[in-house]
């Protein structure tokens, strides 16, 4: 096989969610997937056409087995270890109204929690143009702190671009705490996505642009601020470029951050110039939102130019 040339690791769950609005304590219909940040952003690269490949730890179980098996049918170059001792972790969704969703993880103590550093092969991250890695990884234990960290040591001694989604979780860490974890990590990569809230929680005086600053000053070259319904902002260099959101009926925006950041690697691996990039991005992240699941609404390049182009005929061929 060539080489990916987008990499990224990290825990990718089972996800059940509820069929129905309304509480768990009373749904009945439940939907069986598999959702995590990481391949929920290689998903979408894979549909923009990007050679990428993942690694995670399942369990010895038919949840894991499903996680690999419904990512390696998407494109994606599956790297699974299969961990005997742990199962695969679990993720439920629901919809408690229609405008709210709740996610709960039972992920304590998982497979994927477990990754380590010896877990990333020799060459993996070396061959490849871009590593990706999300601030949620760093917090599940010690050793996959330590996978991330080794991961973007290896990738900067290489040569090969690093990209850090903030990707705050309050359900695995304190915010004082995770917080000097997740600025180690931003300030080794080239480029840092995250929300407000979430640059807030690396610098906590700072306002989103004093913390784009203070990441270039370290030497990450580009902060990108995604800002929900409103599009996103760049920061590189002395040039700011905002783009504005696309005006849509959301229907579950969970995902939408990672479909914006597999639309936006895609486009700079393309090297677009920014503008064609946060426009890609912004519609990637919209899309995402039309559809319940976490990662199914990410487009492809066929979708995203017929989105782009307003097109809401129905397709007939
Ligand atoms: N309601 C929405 N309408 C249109 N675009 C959206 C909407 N929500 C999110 N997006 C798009 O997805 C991107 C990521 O969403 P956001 O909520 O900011 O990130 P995250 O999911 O990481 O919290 C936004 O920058 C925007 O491009
Ligand atoms: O792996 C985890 O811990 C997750 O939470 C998986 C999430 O479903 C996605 O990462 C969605 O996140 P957004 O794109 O920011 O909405």
């Amino acid at each position: 096989m060539t080489a990916a040339s987008v990499v990224t690791f990290g825990e990718t769950m089972a996800l059940v969610r509820t069929t129905e609005i309304g509480s768990l304590r009373h749904a009945h219909g439940m939907a069986l997937g598999i959702g995590g940040a990481e391949t929920n952003v290689a998903i979408g690269l894979a549909r923009l056409g990007v050679a990428v490949s993942w690694l995670g730890r399942v369990g010895d179980d038919s949840l894991g087995e499903r996680v690999a098996r419904e990512i390696r049918a998407e494109g994606v170059d599956v790297r699974t270890v299969v961990d005997t001792d742990a199962p695969t972790g679990l993720m439920v969704k629901e919809r408690p109204s229609a405008a709210s969703t709740a996610v709960h993880y039972y992920r304590a103590g998982s497979a994927g929690s477990r990754i380590a550093d010896a877990d990333l092969p020799d060459g993996w991250i070396e061959d490849a143009s871009l590593l990706h890695v999300t601030g949620i990884t760093p917090l599940l234990s010690s050793t996959a702190r330590s996978a991330v960290l080794a991961a973007v040591a290896r990738a900067r001694s290489a040569g090969v671009r690093v990209s850090f989604d903030i990707n705050y979780r309050s359900a695995l860490a304190a915010a004082t705490v995770a917080g000097p974890v997740l600025r180690e990590i931003a300030e080794l990569a080239d480029i840092v996505f995250g929300g407000a809230d979430e640059f807030g929680i690396l610098y906590p005086e700072a306002s989103s642009a004093e913390a784009a600053a203070l990441l270039r000053d370290a030497g990450c070259a580009t902060t990108v601020l995604k800002q929900g319904p409103a599009g996103a902002t760049v920061f590189a260099g002395d040039a700011v470029v905002e783009s504005s959101g696309f005006v849509i009926d959301a229907i579950d925006t969970v995902g939408a951050g990672d479909a914006f950041v597999a639309g936006y690697l895609s486009a700079l691996l393309e090297g677009l110039d920014v503008d064609t990039t946060l426009r890609r991005a912004n519609a990637c992240g919209a899309m995402a939102c039309l559809t319940p699941g976490d990662w199914e609404a990410a487009p492809t390049l066929r979708d995203l130019a017929r989105f782009l182009d307003g097109d809401s005929d129905p397709v007939r061929r």
